[in-house]
């Protein structure tokens, strides 16, 4: 004898249930959500999918027939008629009647398998998968991270389980050609994450269940905001895995040096072993090397030549800006002037470089030379405190948080320290 479950499990399958009140319900359901998420970017170019289980509660959930939308269709013209009902084992109950061209054959959508996932692991009542842009861009801002962490925000109290102050992390799978190949990951993220209500998947979309349908969408569309906002926060360089969610651009840069890509590296997939670090714009503002240095430099020529005019550093910078000079003569560079021999005189001699080395600022010539000559007048310059150094105010901090670490930093193009 049939147990009661047996028979309930048998009569939602019948030929009358099927064209019944509470499936044609679920239908319309799906065909509207279909529309609905068509304008957000959730559902374009045929991609995401959704799926209900069918609304009676005379029917154990675990029971009730599944609708889901078909495959590769034009979502925002989905209606009733287009669904596929399964039964709560995933076997196809009826499917939509084929299109004329240039509609392709009916094909329920690929992500049946994974939805299933959810539905017997999970007992959802509701799955969403959505493209929307913003779950692609936040699973690809660290492409090492297994998964997206936030806390402290408002919106994550639409995220079942969820408080302003609690962690939220969505575990995130890596995308593979064929949906259906997802299958075993999914099932795996959500057998490693109990508290978990949606999956990332990188490069391609989310999947997010709820027990009804508003639980489903309401926490869609709460994952769609947060992940928009991490990405958002992401290019403000600030860190929205901590309370204090970090610095607002503290130093007047588009980034803070600690936090140059992924905030505290609590996503990275390997720990940070060395920093690679410019100087202009990264530890020091541009506008003291264009506003203090360059004027050092042009202000000193004369001052540092005739203070080191014998030492042999000074004569090989002389050596240099000799061979560049007479280049630029031969090249009709104008500004150039002869350099006489050294017979002529230390004076006239430092006369005629100053004039050379003054045109080539003036002309932003970026010769080796030039650099060589300015590196030691600014050293000169810093060695008797008559220019001081300018940096960030976060760099001494990251500094020191890199150092505790043993963190390696690297000027560009110099050894490490
Ligand atoms: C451009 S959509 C690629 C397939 C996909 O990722 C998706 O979500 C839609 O699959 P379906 O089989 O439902 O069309
Ligand atoms: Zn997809």
């Amino acid at each position: 004898m049939a147990s009661c479950c047996e028979t309930e499990a048998a009569a939602v399958t019948t030929e009358a249930y099927l064209a019944g009140a509470a499936v044609r319900e679920a239908r319309e359901l799906v065909a509207e959500l279909c529309r609905h998420f068509y304008a957000p970017g959730w559902v374009t170019g045929t991609g995401g999918s959704i799926t209900v289980k069918v609304n009676d509660p005379a029917v154990p959930l675990a029971d009730r027939l599944i609708v889901m939308s078909p495959s590769g269709v034009q979502k925002e013209r989905m209606v009733a008629a287009d669904m596929y009902v399964f039964s709560a084992d995933g076997k196809v109950l009826s499917e939509p009647a084929a299109k004329p061209w240039p509609n392709k054959p009916p094909k329920c959508t690929d992500c049946a398998p994974l939805f299933m996932k959810a539905y017997q692991m999970r007992g959802a009542g509701a799955v969403i998968h959505s493209h929307g842009i913003e779950t692609c861009i936040a699973s690809m801002l660290d492409p090492g991270a297994k998964e997206f962490r936030m806390t402290h925000m408002e919106m994550l109290k639409a995220i079942k389980g969820h408080g302003y102050r609690d962690e939220l992390v969505i575990p995130i799978i890596e995308n593979t050609p064929y949906e259906y190949e997802l299958t075993d990951s999914l099932s795996e993220a959500i057998a490693a994450y109990p508290k978990a209500t949606a999956v990332l998947v990188r490069n391609h979309g989310i999947f997010v269940w709820g027990d009804s349908w508003i639980s489903a969408k309401t926490q869609a569309e709460s994952y769609h905001y947060l992940l928009d906002a991490a990405i958002k926060l992401y290019q403000l360089g600030i860190d929205w895995t901590t309370p204090e969610h970090g610095p607002v651009n503290r130093a007047k840069r588009s980034r803070s040096i600690l936090n140059p890509g992924i905030p505290n590296e609590c996503h990275a997939a390997e720990p940070l072993k060395c920093v690679v670090l410019d100087i202009e714009g990264t530890t020091t503002p541009i506008s003291f090397v264009t506003d203090v240095m360059f004027p050092y430099a042009r202000d000193n020529v004369r001052k540092h030549l005739t203070s080191t005019f014998y030492s042999e550093e000074t004569k090989e910078d002389i050596k240099l800006l000799r061979v560049q000079i007479e280049d630029d003569l031969r090249n009709g560079i104008p500004g150039a002037v002869p350099v006489p021999p050294d017979e002529a005189g230390k004076e006239e001699v430092i006369n005629s470089l100053v004039a050379n080395v003054e045109s080539m600022i003036e002309a932003d010539w970026k010769v080796t030379s030039l650099k060589q000559l300015q590196g030691h007048i600014w050293r000169t310059g810093f060695e008797r405190e008559e220019i001081h150094g300018v940096i960030f105010e976060d760099v001494p901090e990251a500094l020191k948080n890199w150092n505790s670490r043993n963190i390696k930093k690297q000027k560009r193009n110099q050894e490490l320290f």
